[in-house]
């Protein structure tokens, strides 16, 4: 049987009275893809800040490997191996995207940030910056300013910026979100080669994405869990169906 990698047990959190998450319990088996989907405002995006430790629980537990990291700041959680990939946002626009995964590949060292102007240090990662943007499909791009790079290929050099901290568990934040069809088929690609020899937790609204991806499915509803299983079982649901749709009723 495989282990559970990451768990959760009556996880809450309220925000002013409001219980944006509610008791959830969640089992994340290692060497899995698990997608976390529901409605819009289903508690989906608290979950994932709580696991990552950017939010505090109200109540509740969160364990990886066994052990307890209940209220560990971020940079804590992520040096236990579970790292959430970077927001656009926070890319340097004139920096290449080689640049950027050398940082990252940096900064997860003793060294920390202070010296990364130095090109000297910042060359001894160079090899496995460039083994990182081979794995996102990156050659032809590797010295081109973030800024210039389309937005699916951003959204990719997230990812490379994550895997630099070789995590455990990767926990991506709607991967595909905004992409048209052809992007979003190279990022399901893209997620299926990372996903070796790691543990892949995925907020994704794209049901097609889901379904090529995840081997387990957890339907949050109202900061609750709806619905746990295999694709085509939550798919196939009615409760599921209904949270989606509204009631078959008012349907027809
Ligand atoms: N900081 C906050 N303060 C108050 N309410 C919040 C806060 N963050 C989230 N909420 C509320 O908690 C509920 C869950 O929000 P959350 O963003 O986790 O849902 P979601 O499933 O990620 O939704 P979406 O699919 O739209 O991103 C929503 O009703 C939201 O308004």
């Amino acid at each position: 049987m495989v282990g559970t990698v990451l768990a959760t047990h009556a996880l809450t959190r309220d925000f002013r009275g409001f219980r944006a998450v509610d008791g959830v319990d969640l089992a994340v088996a290692a060497g899995t893809v698990h997608a976390l989907v529901g409605p819009n405002g289903a508690g989906k995006t608290t979950l994932f800040n709580l696991l990552t430790g950017f939010l505090r629980p109200t109540s509740g537990r969160i364990e990886v490997g066994g052990r307890d990291i209940t209220g560990l700041p971020p940079e804590r959680i992520a040096g236990l191996g579970v790292a959430r990939s970077f927001q656009i946002t926070s890319l340097f626009p004139m920096l290449s995207a080689r640049e950027h995964v050398e940082l990252a590949l940096q900064g997860r060292g003793r060294l920390g940030w202070r010296f990364w102007r130095s090109a000297k240090l910042l060359g001894r990662f160079r090899d496995r910056a460039d083994e990182l943007l081979a794995m996102v499909g990156f050659e032809e791009l590797a010295e081109v300013p973030s800024d210039a790079l389309p937005y699916g290929r951003k959204r990719a050099l997230e990812l490379a910026l994550a895997l630099a901290l070789d995590p455990v568990v990767l926990l991506l934040d709607e991967p595909t979100a905004g992409m048209g069809l052809e992007d979003v088929d190279r990022t399901v690609d893209l997620v299926d080669r990372v996903r070796a020899g790691r543990t892949v937790v995925l907020v994704e609204h794209n049901m097609s994405v889901v379904g090529r991806l995840a081997d387990r499915v957890t339907v949050l509803q109202g900061g609750r869990v709806l619905a746990e299983g295999a694709y085509d079982e939550v798919r196939a649901d009615e409760r599921v169906i209904t949270a989606y749709l509204g009631a078959p009723d008012a349907a027809g």
